[in-house]
């Protein structure tokens, strides 16, 4: 059991140099990066309250489980061990499953699918072979995570071009570039760390970590407003920006002008 909890027990480096700041902080700069999830988190919350009181208090539970990522993260790069790489790669998986059984489409679901309960299940079943197969081959974990996110973004790209909302279509495409920009940052730090270390700039992983954690609250909020246009119509769900709308930069959250409770379709 120590063995996995020992320091750079983890077969993954990233290429930040090691306890170049502190003696028992491994990767500085990526430690107190991920600590960035501690700030997005509490505010996404109170954000989305109207939304997730209307639709669904489950909603609550992703950036909940995102402080757990920040947390686990920070674990990871100040450890390196496999268990605080088992942690950060399990935590992700989780929330991008929560993500999918309370938010993917209805219209998206496979055939043989007929609610989103039995949505659920399957995503439940496919979290929890994933969580076991993770362990065969640690060092992959991290693209089967990314090719999760290749398909998020493929099931938006459906849903998008048959959208006319400009607010929406501005919110997806600031969502996918910031995800560009962020899987930029950790493919470069993966593979060009050599350049990066003559550079003597060696923090891409950080940048991503700050890169991924505003996608996300942007891509959520997109396909949270999607859904909340399709299931709660009579509460006019609008998109806005705090803390300004007016600002060139700022977290997308769901107003809901309307009020009446009535049935949910699915
Ligand atoms: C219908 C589904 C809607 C999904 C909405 C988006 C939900 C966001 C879910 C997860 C947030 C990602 C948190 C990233 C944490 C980063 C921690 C980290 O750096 N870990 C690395 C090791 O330190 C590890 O190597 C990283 C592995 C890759 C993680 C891939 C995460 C995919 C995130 C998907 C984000 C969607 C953005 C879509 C933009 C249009
Ligand atoms: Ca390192
Ligand atoms: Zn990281």
């Amino acid at each position: 059991m120590t063995g996995v909890l020992a320091y750079e027990s983890s077969e993954l480096d990233w290429c930040e140099d090691n306890y170049k700041h502190s003696e028992h902080i491994a990767e500085y700069f990526n430690t107190m990066s991920s600590l960035f999830f501690f700030v997005i988190s509490p505010i996404m919350l109170y954000l989305l309250h109207p939304y997730a009181r209307e639709r669904n208090l489950a909603v609550h539970l992703v950036w909940i489980m995102m402080i757990f990522v920040g947390l686990f993260s920070a674990y990871f790069h100040m450890t390196l061990s496999f268990m605080g790489q088992m942690l950060d790669e399990l935590s992700i998986l989780w929330v991008i499953g929560l993500c999918y059984a309370l938010w993917f489409p209805c219209r998206l679901f496979p055939s043989f699918i007929k609610d989103r309960t039995t949505f659920s299940r399957l995503v439940m079943a496919v979290t929890v072979v994933t969580t076991l197969s993770s362990f065969v081959k640690p060092t992959a974990n991290a693209y089967v995570l990314n090719c999760f996110a290749l398909h998020i973004i493929y099931s938006l790209c459906l849903e998008m071009r048959v959208c006319t909302d400009q607010k929406a279509l501005r919110l997806c495409w600031s969502a996918v570039a910031l995800w560009v920009l962020a899987i930029s940052c950790w493919i470069s730090d993966r593979f060009g760390c050599s350049l990066w270390q003559k550079l003597n700039f060696c923090y891409l992983h950080g940048i991503w970590h700050i890169l991924i954690v505003i996608a996300a609250a942007y891509a959520s909020t997109l396909i949270a407003y999607l859904d909340a246009k399709y299931e709660i119509p009579y509460a006019l769900p609008g998109l806005q920006y705090w803390p300004s709308d007016n600002w060139l930069f700022g977290l997308p959250y769901i107003v809901l002008k309307g009020s009446t409770k009535t049935q949910k379709r699915c």
